[in-house]
């Protein structure tokens, strides 16, 4: 039977940062260390600091042997979900103000090109009110 592994981000990984609750991301896994802190040999701190974060770096520096390796599994509560990076081009895209002004400047210009021809009409009008009356 097919076993269904939970996936995880890292923003939702980092909200378990505290005493009670403290997850930790190493090498593409999640583990809920938190029944572990206060047997931790490298103690509760190095946890802690490890948490919302890839902490594969930290976790080899240590060293950790075999037996900690083991002893991680019964921790692990899933895979840990790497979201792909912004695509650089649609950010230019949206942070770039000319864009984001693009609906103020069609309004902006159709305003002026409506100015003109209603300064024509405007000014004949005028001219033909005074016209008439000096008849
Ligand atoms: C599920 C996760 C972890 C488990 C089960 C675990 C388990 C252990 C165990 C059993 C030891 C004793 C030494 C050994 O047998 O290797 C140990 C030591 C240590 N661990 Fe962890 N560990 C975990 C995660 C981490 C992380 C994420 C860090 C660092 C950020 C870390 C840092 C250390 C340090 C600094 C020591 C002390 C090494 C020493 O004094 O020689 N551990 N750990």
């Amino acid at each position: 039977m097919p076993t269904i592994t939970k996936l995880y981000t890292m923003e939702e990984a980092s909200q378990h940062n505290t005493n009670e609750d403290c997850w930790v991301v190493i090498d593409g896994k999640v583990y809920d260390v938190s029944s572990y802190l206060d047997e931790h040999p490298g103690g509760d701190d190095v946890l802690l600091r490890a948490t919302g974060k890839d902490a594969t770096d930290e976790f080899e520096d240590a060293g950790h042997s075999k037996t900690a390796r083991e002893l991680m599994e019964q921790f692990c509560i899933g895979e840990f979900l790497e979201m792909p990076p912004p695509i650089p081009e649609l950010e230019i895209v949206s942070k770039n103000q000319e864009f984001k002004n693009l609906p103020h400047k069609i309004l902006n210009m159709s305003k002026q090109y409506w100015a003109v021809p209603v300064a024509v009409v405007g000014l004949s009008v005028a001219i033909g009110f005074l016209y008439l009356r000096k008849k």
